[in-house]
């Protein structure tokens, strides 16, 4: 076992046997992987090669015919090692009759974070994954892209070091798949591992670092991505604004060196194309009844480049970040015995519900074009400047 690794398994095999207790299915053969924190990683492998058996392993929902495996370099069946995953299944389990909302609530209660700060990061969440709109819709009435989002919310409310996203994209139209690639490509940037199983090799190009193809349990091909795909022997020159008379030139100049050349026109993706054509109905505001996200990450989870100086205050003074309580987790006080923040931070968050809401001014013109997401919104009252005043002992409040 090493710390350095977020993810490690040393020979796992899991076999399942049969009555008699002889080997039916090899489903995990000799796994050793070491995969590095901060790391995007994707398991690969057609249907039946063992995905699903190894990530039930690393969650101890199976156990290990041999060998040993690890997360952040501990048993995941210790709770102080539990509470910093964050597991999306293949399908998931949600309660139909519940609202989203209300799922949100239920799970981030399994986790024992104070509801002042769960109202925060829920409102965050739903913004997040675009169901904002239909908060407070029960979940059986939801798409299959929609119960999909609301499974990641899910996996994500207790701001884990270790997400683990089986098919995360599944069921997802373009712009829900690449909200869901950017986002995950934000968490690892903000020092989450990420391990993530998918058929849709598209988008494991796109967001995963390293990747290993498993078939029959074993390892088949492990590497980085893009040392796997570059093609040897071969380069690419992309020129702008070129006369048709050039081009056959430099042609010329590499066949003449022995080299073959070929000349295409590079093509746009279909994914951009769709994105493009959705966000253009976007901007003339034709209806919608489905998802509508913002593309904003919850500011819990800190997105670097949106994280503004409230934030960062929040983040250190409330955000409760569970993933990291492992010392303070026996002696966290409930919101009510909270100690008195120190003179100096109250100061700060002071300056900051002011600062707040002269940023609420100048962003209300901007609040005007109303989306689906923020008319709910409206309606609520900022959770962020309960929480703030809160913090300050506001007794108005
Ligand atoms: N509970 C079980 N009892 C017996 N065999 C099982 C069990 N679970 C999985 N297997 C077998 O183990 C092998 C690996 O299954 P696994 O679900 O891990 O594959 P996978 O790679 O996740 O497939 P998919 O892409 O279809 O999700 C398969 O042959 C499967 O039939």
């Amino acid at each position: 076992m090493s710390e350095q690794y977020a993810i490690e398994t040393i020979s796992l095999t899991k076999a399942f046997k049969d009555w008699w207790g002889r080997t039916k299915v090899l489903a995990v053969d000799d796994l050793n992987l070491k995969i590095k924190r901060n790391e995007v990683y994707g398991l690969l492998g057609p249907n039946g090669s063992g995905k699903s058996t190894t990530i039930k392993v690393l969650l101890s929902l199976l156990h290990p015919t041999k060998g040993k495996s690890f997360i952040l370099g501990g048993d995941s069946r210790e709770k102080r090692i539990a509470e910093r995953i964050g597991f999306l299944p293949e399908e998931s389990y949600l309660y139909k009759y519940l609202s989203a909302k209300e799922t949100l609530k239920f799970y981030g209660n399994l986790f024992g974070i104070p509801s002042k700060v769960l109202n925060m990061r829920i409102e965050s969440l739903l913004d997040m994954v675009g169901l904002s709109a239909v908060a407070n819709r029960p979940i059986g009435t939801f798409s299959k892209g929609m119960q999909r989002r609301i499974g990641l919310a899910q996996a994500l409310v207790n701001d884990p070091d270790v997400l683990i996203l089986d098919e995360p994209t599944s069921g997802l139209d373009p712009i829900g798949t690449r909200q869901i690639k950017d986002l995950i490509k934000k968490l690892a940037g903000r020092g989450k591992t990420v391990l993530m199983c998918s058929h849709l090799l598209a988008d494991v190009e796109d967001v995963c670092d390293r990747i290993c193809v498993l078939y029959g349990g074993r390892v088949q091909c492990e590497g980085i991505v893009k040392d796997l795909l570059r093609q040897t022997g071969k380069k690419q020159i992309i020129a702008e604004n070129i006369q048709e008379e050039a081009l056959e030139q430099a042609c010329s100049v590499i066949q003449q060196a022995g080299g073959s050349c070929e000349v295409s026109s590079p093509q746009f993706r279909l994914e951009d194309l769709f994105i493009e054509v959705v966000e253009k109905a976007q901007n003339e505001k034709v209806a919608t009844g489905g998802a509508y996200s913002t593309g904003k990450i919850g500011s819990f989870l800190g997105e670097k480049q949106q994280e503004d100086k409230t934030d960062k205050v929040l983040d250190e003074l409330v955000s409760a970040d569970v993933a990291k309580q492992e010392e303070t987790e026996k002696t966290r006080p409930e919101p009510e015995t909270r100690q008195a923040e120190p003179e100096e931070n109250k100061q700060v968050l002071s300056e900051l519900v002011k600062e707040d809401e002269s940023k609420e001014e100048k962003t209300k013109q901007a609040d005007d074009e109303l989306t689906p997401a923020k008319e709910e919104k409206k309606k609520q009252k900022p959770v962020k400047d309960d929480v703030l005043k809160d913090l300050m002992g506001d007794d108005d409040a």
